[in-house]
């Protein structure tokens, strides 16, 4: 369904991403790893045609979106359903007006078919009844899945999460991965998921790919992912924080 291929960017004259390959299996679950600053966010960004590349090929179902006009882009886009470490609730609007809201800027539906859909996407999940509520009143993990149910407002086929469990405590972090494992398998979507935990990666992906030094250094099914000889990968799996790529490079970690 999606494929990466070649992408190049850098940030003022900084290269970011070198040369990313990366096929992403439709109707799975796909986590990227990395460590923090290395181009995760960007990679993802690049996939809804945020950001544009200085060379390679984002290929949804085979269009290249980096050669779309912005209509077209849009079109592209309503395929996507998003929830980015930064996509905060709208603090003013109830959590139901903040489910409404994709479907008031992209559908024109009767008001009574809007709140159908907003109980039924709150329902999907856990936050049935909780709609009237202000977001200020909700724990974090709440939060978390009301950004969720906006997420899946609009019906999307692709899923796109940075970091869904940043924050969270392991409890919540579980929690929302098994709300993720079965909104994924319900709705037979195709997610691709940024993560730093190690839990929650192995808990949620059919595929994890590592990204280091600006490409894809690693990648595989879960279990053959925990068999790659990789010094990242290995601290990774250990629980260890990402090095510094500046401080300490891939070959010299023990
Ligand atoms: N619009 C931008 N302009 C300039 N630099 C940018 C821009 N977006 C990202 N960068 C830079 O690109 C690099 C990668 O950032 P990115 O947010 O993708 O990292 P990340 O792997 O997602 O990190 P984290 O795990 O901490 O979120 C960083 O050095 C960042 O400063």
């Amino acid at each position: 369904m999606i494929r990466i291929a070649n992408l190049h960017k850098s940030f003022n004259g900084q290269p970011v991403l070198r040369g990313v390959n990366l096929h992403v299996p439709a109707g799975k679950i796909t986590v990227i790893v990395g460590r923090s600053g290395g181009g995760k966010s960007v990679l993802l960004k690049h996939i809804i045609g945020l950001v544009q590349p200085d060379a390679g090929q984002i290929l949804v179902d085979g269009v290249d979106i980096g050669t779309l006009r912005e209509k077209e882009l849009f079109e592209v886009r309503k395929r996507f359903g998003y929830l980015f470490q930064d996509a905060a609730l709208f603090d003013s609007m109830t959590v139901g007006e903040n489910v409404a809201f994709p479907l008031r800027e992209h559908r024109r539906l009767p008001e009574h078919r809007i709140r159908e859909i907003v109980e039924e996407k709150l329902a999907l999940v856990g936050l049935e009844g909780h709609g009237r509520k202000m977001p200020s009143e909700l724990s974090g993990g709440m939060r978390k899945r009301a950004g969720l149910a906006r997420a899946i407002a609009l019906d999307p086929e692709i899923l796109l999460f940075d970091e869904p469990t940043t924050g969270l405590d392991p409890i919540m972090t579980e929690t929302i991965d098994n709300l993720v494992i079965q909104t994924q398998k319900r709705l037979g979507l195709t997610c691709v998921v940024i993560s730093h935990d190690i839990g929650s990666t192995f808990r949620i992906a059919h595929k994890i790919a590592l990204l280091y030094e600006g490409i894809i250094a690693a990648e595989g099914n879960p279990f053959e992912f925990s068999q790659v000889d990789h010094p990242i990968v290995n601290r990774f799996l250990r629980g260890l924080s990402w090095p510094q790529h500046d401080l300490e490079p891939a070959g010299e970690v023990s």
